[in-house]
């Protein structure tokens, strides 16, 4: 299953890049990530199969063990792609979010679009090792 990351807003070369080559790097499941104008601008065609994860502050807040579990579940029922939507600096509206098949939060703070993107870039690693059973997550 493609984990394929939508962003709003450029990330040049910059440290944040780093930090997502770093974790997108690892990940063992094919990856992509395709960048959009802060405002404006169209999302690619997805196919069919495809699951849209709304990154927003007001969403779910999911243990990694239970991102893990969900992307595995997808990819078990033949999703073809897991879509992460990254919005700018105004998010998203109430429409973008009705789209949604999930809305994942990273807690109640508001984080810069790019570091945001760092931390999925992490979160997506960390879910793949708990489904490949690499020892990189431990549970306290
Ligand atoms: C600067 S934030 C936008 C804040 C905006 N006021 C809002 O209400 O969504 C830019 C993007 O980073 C992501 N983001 C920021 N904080 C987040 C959080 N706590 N959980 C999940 N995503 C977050 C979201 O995709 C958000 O659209």
């Amino acid at each position: 299953m493609l984990l394929h990351i939508v962003a709003r807003g450029r990330i040049g070369r910059s440290a944040e890049a780093e930090l997502v080559d770093r974790y997108l790097k690892r990940i063992a499941w094919p990856t992509r990530i395709t960048e959009l104008p802060d405002t404006g601008g169209r999302e690619p065609a997805a196919a069919p199969q495809t699951r849209r994860i709304l990154l927003d502050e007001k969403g779910e807040a999911m243990p990694s063990l239970a991102l893990a579990e969900r992307l595995g579940r997808w990819r078990d029922d033949g999703v073809r792609e897991a879509r992460f939507l990254l919005g700018a600096a105004d998010g998203f509206d109430d429409a973008a979010r009705a789209e949604a098949d999930l809305l994942l939060s990273f807690g109640r703070a508001t984080w810069p679009h790019l570091l945001a993107r760092a931390m999925l870039a992490e979160q997506l690693f960390r879910a793949t090792s708990i489904l490949a059973g690499h020892p990189y997550h431990r549970e306290g």
